[in-house]
């Protein structure tokens, strides 16, 4: 591959060629699978046409169509026996319940012939084209945005969704990772703004303030999002505001405020703002919270029900989305909203087919590292995200990588700096990352297309952990892979994780799937299982080995500009 290939794989953001013929340039690259892979079943050459969100399989390759042909049985039964579930009334079940039937051959036999399903009073038809919304009169400025976005045609999640916001009803919106979510929601509202509010006040019209919120977990999303918003904004005086500490202090004039079309923040710092006074949300007429199942668990709920409280307009629409929300999020995202609809796309909480997923078993936490490095020591394809379960244990794998010479290691987590945070992200899209070893903060919603491998070296204790994480790739279409390392004291949540493989339509051995149902308390637990600090403990540092390693840390930060030239080399078929 060459390194401009890469580079506009891994760019992300504004002027990125959704035409997909970035994408085939991949497209005779095989996968690589780890020795120790117990568990490793490519997916199915073509997906069900309900499944191709991006209309992807169009460019998949017919050697893949082969050699997924003599596979093809066994795996399509299963995934036919999930298919088959009546995704409709009983998708809050308990997984491991679900896969237990898919186990047994007595599924009741139903054809799912569609893959969207839709709950509410009087729901707006859905859209093929995004010239079918020309109903709702768009302006042509903002068509043209969206054109020259590069964006051609909806995905499904816009084809039902778009239409919903547009006539201004609640929703509760369930879709895979990577499949454009975000544009779902950011379009109507720019729509339904119409004109900047530095054009209304200029002509005079009465009401100001903020009329627009997108609330967000995590500030590298909102500032992902932002720069969506941006695109739509194109050629017309809209105010967006990514909110911080020093965008909220500007705010704190009300003639500054008075002129912001629409905020994206993270709950914290928007009800920081709305305590010390200097931000008023009662004019707001849309409110979007994005990864809805994250923002109403107990970190958040209470800021945001904070939020829910000062959007008073009486006009105020919510609409809330998410690739995943388990039933207790979905009660509340429901009691949240007025006379909603829901919009589930494909079956609830399950990856895409196109992320390739297997389970590697690695016996303790001692014998991650090396299976890790034996995988850096095979072929693989950068960009790679690692996810481990703390900050400590992101610093120190990501500095055994470095002192292993595994070329241009990056982390991110909670615990940088926000200009730590801004340089590692900033090098990822460039390019120049090719191992982010990273936490939870980069699970969800952060869209970089160009990841090709996830690894989870820390087993991810929720479904809905496991669904983010790898959905960091096989995004807008693309394939991707994605590794799961297992150890003996992840048994308690593995069948949980091997259910959400098995009705992926991958393959898992029988021994898993037929391990006891763990108690809540033996879950629970396993979620707070304290793994080391350090990934190494074998590791002694001395005063020489520790400058040794701060050298080589700086080094091969200083180095990444330059091996990025040699990337292709690496990355060949
Ligand atoms: N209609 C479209 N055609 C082609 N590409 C699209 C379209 N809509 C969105 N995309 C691209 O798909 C990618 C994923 O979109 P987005 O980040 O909104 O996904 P998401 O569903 O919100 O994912 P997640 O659940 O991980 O947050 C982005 O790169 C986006 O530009």
């Amino acid at each position: 591959m060459s390194n401009e290939a890469f580079q506009l794989l891994s760019r992300g953001g504004v002027a990125f060629n959704k035409s997909k013929s970035d994408f085939q340039l991949f497209k005779r690259q095989k996968p690589t699978t780890p020795k120790n892979s117990v568990i490793a079943q490519p997916n199915a050459g073509e997906l069900p046409a309900e499944l191709d969100f991006f209309k992807s399989t169009r460019s998949s390759s017919s050697t893949g169509k082969r050699k997924a042909a003599s596979r093809q049985q066994s795996t399509e039964e299963k995934r036919r026996r999930v298919d088959d579930m009546d995704v409709d009334e009983d998708e809050n079940e308990d997984k491991e319940d679900a896969a237990q039937r898919l186990t047994e051959a007595s599924v009741k036999a139903r054809k799912t012939s569609h893959r969207v399903t839709a709950k509410g009073k009087n729901v707006p038809s859905h859209v093929n084209t995004f010239d079918e919304l020309k109903k709702y009169s768009i302006s042509s400025h903002l068509y043209a945005n969206l054109v020259s976005s590069g964006y051609v045609e909806p995905t499904g999640i816009q084809s039902h969704c778009m239409p919903i916001l547009l006539e201004e009803r609640d929703l509760v919106a369930i879709s895979p990772t990577g499949t454009g979510k975000t544009l779902a929601y950011l379009l109507p509202i720019f729509s339904l703004l119409s004109v900047p509010t530095s054009t209304l006040i200029a002509s005079s019209s009465t009401s100001t303030g903020v009329r627009a919120v997108v609330v967000v977990p995590t500030r590298e999303l909102a500032h992902q999002i932002h720069n969506e918003c941006l695109k739509l904004a194109q050629g017309r005086k809209w105010k967006i505001v990514l909110f911080s500490k020093a965008t909220a202090n500007a705010l704190s004039q009300k003639e500054a405020r008075d002129k912001v079309d629409i905020i994206i923040s993270t709950p914290l710092r928007l009800v920081a703002a709305l305590q010390e006074g200097i931000l008023d949300l009662s004019n707001v007429r849309h409110l979007v919270l994005d990864e809805a199942d994250r923002l109403m668990d107990n970190e958040f709920m209470e800021q945001i029900q904070e939020i829910l409280g000062s959007c008073r307009h009486k006009n105020l629409r919510k609409a809330l989305f998410s690739a995943t929300l388990p039933a207790n999020a979905e009660k509340m995202a429901m009691d949240m909203l007025d006379d909603p609809i829901r919009i589930v796309v494909g079956l609830k909480d399950t990856p895409l087919p196109l992320i390739q997923q297997s389970l590697t078993y690695v016996a303790d936490d001692s014998s991650k590292l090396p299976s890790l490095l034996t995988y850096f020591a095979q072929t693989y394809n950068p960009p790679v995200l690692v996810f481990v379960s703390t900050q400590t244990r992101a610093t120190s794998l990501a500095e055994e990588l470095i002192l292993n010479n595994i070329p241009n290691i990056d982390s991110l987590h909670a615990g940088m700096t926000q200009k730590e945070r801004e340089d590692s992200l900033s090098r990822m899209r460039k390019g120049e990352s090719w191992v982010m070893v990273t936490t939870e903060v980069m699970a969800r919603g952060m869209d970089f297309r160009g990841v090709r491998e996830v690894i989870n070296y820390d087993f991810p204790t929720t479904i809905q952990s496991y669904v983010h994480r790898i959905g960091r790739t096989g995004r807008a279409g693309r394939e991707g892979k994605a590794v799961t390392f297992f150890t003996d004291d992840d048994a308690p949540c593995l069948k949980m994780i091997a259910n959400v493989i098995l009705q992926s339509g991958f393959s898992v051995p029988d021994w898993i799937l037929k391990l006891p149902k763990p108690s809540k308390m033996k879950r629970k637990q396993m979620g707070k299982t304290k793994r080391p600090d350090s990934v190494n403990p074998a590791r002694k540092v001395g005063r020489r080995d520790a400058i040794k390693k701060r050298d080589m840390i700086l080094g091969s930060k200083r180095r990444t500009v330059n091996t990025t030239n040699s990337y292709a080399g690496i990355n060949s078929d």
